[in-house]
């Protein structure tokens, strides 16, 4: 896979804003280009949110974070960029005087995409001298947690702008789809603009308010929509006879008169207000970006579910999620490389996120277990039992654990975990880890465990091999110099 070394960001609003932060959070610097007098605000604000929203979509190690600059002139931020974004307002004349200067700017192999929801390339691509490494690389919002990218080419675009546009998506947690012919709109916001057209004459006509239209959505087909697209959708709607059967039953009724999509709306002011009046009660003062945190948490939720669906293999965006963060381990577990092991080792650095909080205000109790567990799999990782190892069919179990809450960890706290290697032998790792508040270092929970090496096939503690072993060995040697830390070796007890 190829990586992003240098993004470049013009435009920073919604979809610049989103842009910026999934470089940044995959660890690559992005030099920003906005006039706007408020741009920094802007979107610092975005970053915030996405950086709320990754706390609590993944334990997965996250690179360090991409430095953030800001430039005076375009040139200066594409300068160097091997990914430039152009995400200026929708007006072709705009972007294609955009694309021309950044066209002349950067440097020759930059690929440059253009978040353009419905403009076609070949028409953006008119005025630049090397229009074969134009692109749309259409994202949706929020850029930073939906995945999809479509990726659609000009006539001048090439093959190889294409197929290194799609290469470098993955790295960053995104799916490329390509979309084989250029037309306006491509997929997604063709299948949008018909929802949209026929539901602002559902409101204009009275038939529902834009609160009764968002129920039907996301009570019911919107739910579906996140699993399974339209066509797998439908095609279980077509009972034991699948597609075939369904297309037969519901196909004829396409031609009845269920449609107004070929005659638009006209939005006028009294339609505008109308509409604006609903979407003001529907909202009930909640402000854009409270409603946009609140969608994060859910997208992280849904996101969550997916990953774990299909019997644990992940599903759909869920298995693009699994997948990422197996790029982040595999990462972040080399990085832990150069701990010293003559200290308990720091494995997990993370946040609390609203998603742990419980109603006593601080982290609820099987989140512990959570870090905790972290702490033993950044552990096992260190020793080679990794997701590799597992699916060759060994693995370590944890068989007792005993956790000690010693402070409270609040709402976006910094905290991280370290571990220390009480004993060890072929079948036994008994370990002793202490979760820490990052600012004072002060010890706010310990959680002792003992994990036996198994045969997972077997189910059955088996002793480790000698390759296991050998990287063990090392660091329990180096631990067993160590003082045995307070509180190891308790029990839940009461003196009688
Ligand atoms: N908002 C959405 O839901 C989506 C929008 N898009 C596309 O993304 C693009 C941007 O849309 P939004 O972010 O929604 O608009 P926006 O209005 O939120 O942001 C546009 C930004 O471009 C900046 N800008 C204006 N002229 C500029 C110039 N010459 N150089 C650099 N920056 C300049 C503005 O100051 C503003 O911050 C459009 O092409 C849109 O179709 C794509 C997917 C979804
Ligand atoms: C409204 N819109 C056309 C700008 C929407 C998009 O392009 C995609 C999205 O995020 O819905």
């Amino acid at each position: 896979m190829t990586k992003i070394n240098k993004a470049a960001c013009i435009g920073g609003g919604v979809i610049g804003g989103g842009w910026i932060a999934r470089f940044l959070l995959a660890g690559i610097d992005v030099d920003v280009y906005d006039p706007h007098p408020e741009a920094t605000r802007i979107v610092g604000e975005v970053l915030d949110n996405a950086e709320k929203a990754y706390a609590m979509l993944t334990g997965a190690p996250l690179p360090p974070r991409g430095k953030l600059a800001f430039k005076e002139t375009l040139e200066a931020a594409v300068e160097g960029a091997d990914w430039i974004q152009e995400s200026v307002p929708e007006r072709l004349d705009l972007k294609r005087n955009v694309l021309r200067q950044i066209d002349a700017a950067a440097k020759p192999d930059a690929l440059i995409g253009s978040s353009t929801s419905g403009l076609l390339p070949t028409d953006l691509q008119r005025d630049m001298r090397h229009p074969e490494r134009l692109f749309v690389a259409h994202p949706y919002n929020p850029v930073y947690l939906l995945p999809l990218v479509e990726i659609v080419g000009g006539e001048k675009t090439s093959a190889a702008t294409i197929k290194a546009a799609m290469d470098r998506l993955p790295p960053i947690g995104m799916r490329g789809v390509h979309i084989a012919k250029e037309i306006e709109a491509f997929v997604g916001d063709r299948l949008l603009e018909a929802l949209w057209r026929e539901a602002l004459w559902l409101i204009k006509d009275d038939i529902c308010t834009v609160e009764t239209l968002d129920d039907v959505i996301r009570y019911s087909f919107g739910l579906r929509w996140a699993q399974m697209g339209l066509f797998q959708t439908y095609r279980i709607a077509g009972g034991e006879a699948g597609m075939r059967h369904f297309l037969a039953q519901f196909g004829p009724a396409l031609q009845w008169n269920w449609t107004k999509l070929m005659d638009v709306v006209d939005l006028d002011d009294a339609l505008v207000e109308k509409i604006g009046q609903q979407s003001d009660d529907q909202a009930d003062g909640l402000s854009i970006r409270e409603l946009e945190r609140i969608r994060d948490e859910n997208l992280v939720g849904i996101l969550q579910s997916l990953k774990g669906g299909h019997g644990g293999k992940g599903w759909g965006a869920g298995k693009l999620l699994k997948d990422f963060e197996q790029q982040l381990w595999a990462a972040g577990g080399g990085a832990k490389q150069g701990l010293d092991i003559t200290k308990p080792l720091r494995l997990i650095d993370t946040k609390v996120s609203p998603a742990w909080v419980d109603y006593n205000g601080h982290m609820t109790e099987h989140r512990y277990l959570q870090v905790f567990g972290d702490t033993s799999d950044a552990l096992l990782r260190l020793i080679g039992v990794d997701l590799d190892y597992v699916e060759r069919g060994h693995s370590y179990y944890t068989v007792e654990t005993h956790i000690r809450h010693l402070g409270e960890a609040k709402l976006g706290q910094a905290i991280h975990s370290t571990a220390q290697i009480l004993a060890s032998d072929e079948k036994r790792l008994h370990v002793f880890h202490a979760l820490h508040d990052s600012a004072s270092g002060e010890i706010i929970a310990t959680a002792e465990q003992m994990l036996l090496h198994v045969d997972a096939k077997a189910s059955k503690a088996v002793a480790a091999p000698e390759e296991v072993l050998a990287k063990l060995r090392p660091i329990s040697a180096a631990h067993a110099a160590l003082a045995m830390p307070e509180g190891a070796g308790r029990h839940v007890g009461q003196k009688r």
